[in-house]
Order: C-alpha cells, then sequence, then structure tokens
C-alpha cells in the first residue's frame, strides 16, 4: 500500500505521493487512471516527493492525462506544507524555493524566459506581441515561466468561449509541445482576473504558474506593474516580478486528507 496526501491550491487538486520513503512506479496509463474523478481517486496533476542530491526534495509533475511537465505553481505552494517546513525543490524547471506563510506559501518561480525557441514555438517571432490570433482573440503574449504560456488580454472575460478555443489553441501546431492558455481581463491598476485552460488537465479553478506568465506579461506591456493581484475562479495569487529578475508567487496551499492506495489495482 502507498499513502498519498489530497491538496489542493485555490481548488487546483493534486494526488501528492511521497516517493522519499520507496520507489512508485508511474505510468502515463497509471496517472490517468488515478487522476480520473470517476474511477480513481480524480486530481488535476499527480505529484510524486522523491529525494535530491542538491535540494530538499525532488518533484515530479504530472497532468491529469499522464503527460509528466515541468513546473505547476499551485502544487509546488503545497510541498512545504506537505514536507512541514521551507524547502528548496528541484523540478524539471531548475530550483524553487518555497517558503510556508499563514494558510500557504510563498514560492521564487526563477526567472521567465522570452525566447520564441524557449517557448517554445515552431517558428521565429515576437513573443510579447504575436502576429496570430485565434477567431476574434488576436495579438496574444507568449511566456515560459518553466512552462509554456499563452495569455491572451481581454475586454470581456465572460464573452470568451474558453472550452471551445482552450482545447484549439493548447493543441496547435504553433506549440510543438502544447501550450497553456491563460484569458485575461485587467480590471484594476493592479488587478487582473484570469481563467486558464491547461495544457493536459483542461479547465483548473486555478493555474499558479498562468498566474505568474500572465502577470509577467502584462508587466512587460506596460498593463500593470507588480505586485498583481489575480483572481482565478477559485481564488487570489500575488505575483511580483520586476524585469530580469524572479518571479515571487505568493497564495494558499490546503491539505484535504491523508489516504493509502494499491497503486498496482490503478
Ligand atoms: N496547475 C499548474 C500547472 C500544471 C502544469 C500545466 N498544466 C502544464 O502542462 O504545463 C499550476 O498551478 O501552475
Amino acid at each position: 500500500m502507498g499513502r498519498f496526501s489530497k491538496m489542493h491550491g485555490l481548488g487546483n487538486d493534486f494526488v501528492v505521493i511521497d516517493a522519499r520513503t520507496g520507489p512508485v512506479a508511474m505510468t502515463e496509463a497509471r496517472v490517468r487512471a488515478i487522476a480520473d474523478r470517476h474511477a480513481g481517486i480524480g486530481c488535476d496533476q499527480l505529484i510524486m516527493i522523491g529525494d535530491a542530491p542538491d535540494a530538499d526534495v525532488s518533484m515530479q509533475i504530472f497532468n491529469a492525462d499522464g503527460s509528466e511537465v515541468e513546473a505547476c505553481g499551485n502544487a509546488t505552494r503545497c510541498v512545504p506544507l506537505f514536507v512541514g517546513r521551507d524547502v528548496t525543490i528541484r523540478t524539471k524547471a531548475g530550483l524553487l524555493d518555497a517558503r510556508l506563510i499563514d494558510g500557504g506559501a510563498s514560492v521564487d518561480m526563477g526567472a521567465p524566459r522570452f525566447e520564441w525557441d524557449a517557448i517554445p514555438l515552431a517558428y521565429a517571432m515576437d513573443t510579447l506581441t504575436m502576429p496570430a490570433s485565434w477567431e476574434d482573440l488576436p495579438a496574444p503574449a507568449a511566456v515560459n515561466v518553466g512552462n509554456p504560456h499563452i495569455i491572451f488580454f481581454v475586454e470581456d472575460l465572460d464573452a470568451v468561449p474558453v472550452e471551445r478555443l482552450g482545447p484549439l489553441i493548447e493543441q496547435d501546431p504553433l506549440f510543438p509541445q502544447r501550450v497553456n492558455v491563460n484569458f485575461a481581463q485587467m480590471v484594476g491598476d493592479r488587478h487582473v482576473r484570469l481563467i486558464v485552460w491547461e495544457r493536459g488537465a483542461g479547465l483548473t479553478r486555478a493555474c499558479g504558474t498562468g498566474a505568474c506568465a500572465t502577470a509577467v506579461a502584462g508587466i512587460r506591456r506596460k498593463l500593470t506593474s507588480g505586485p498583481v493581484t489575480v483572481t482565478l475562479p477559485g481564488g487570489d495569487l500575488v505575483i511580483d516580478w520586476t524585469p530580469g529578475g524572479t518571479i515571487q508567487m505568493t497564495g494558499s496551499a490546503t491539505h484535504v486528507f491523508d489516504g493509502e492506495a494499491d497503486w498496482t489495482r490503478f
């Protein structure tokens, strides 16, 4: 039997497995079965915490569709809560520092990247105002914050057909590794509303890296300046970034329950 914790950051939920006590073989099919909300435990992402030679712990991140990815902001805030103290975390996107605060955590998410081949895009173009549009949504920005994001700043967020456009853009051949799709509306000088269609997970209640990418794109476009409050369907994150620096993300992290499961049954 293997132990796990059910956790979430603003309703973006995780099955967190402690692989420090023994290896857990995770296949794409097994992740999909565990993440299944009807026949499995149910989660947006499955997180495996392990040992790391150069950090307190390592974190592996799997989307609900079984794909392994580089970064997950909301899960990163859950890691110090899971471990019980401030931690350095080795991820595929680099080494991250996560500090516990009252009710959540603050994380240094590293420096964003803007080069077209770092997003990555299929061919060279300006990533601040992309010469591309989907239906009547023009000129998005692209940012890599460990994982790839595209951000549309819109006038009326409620009018965007997120569930129709999200998967279409996620799978567009312009994005060789697919993409997380962010729809954002400025609602104040330092306040943005955001809905995210996540690569490999679909519509989630919150996306930490999406909030980081959106705040960075808004600051680069001079629509806002940090710290920026990002309101997602699941609640608020505060994101701070100054050009040339690293991104600071602060917000809640929640432990729901602990359980045991026989992973070979999935
Ligand atoms: N929910 C996450 C992002 C998870 C990974 C993402 N779907 C991807 O494929 O890159 C967050 O809080 O950042």
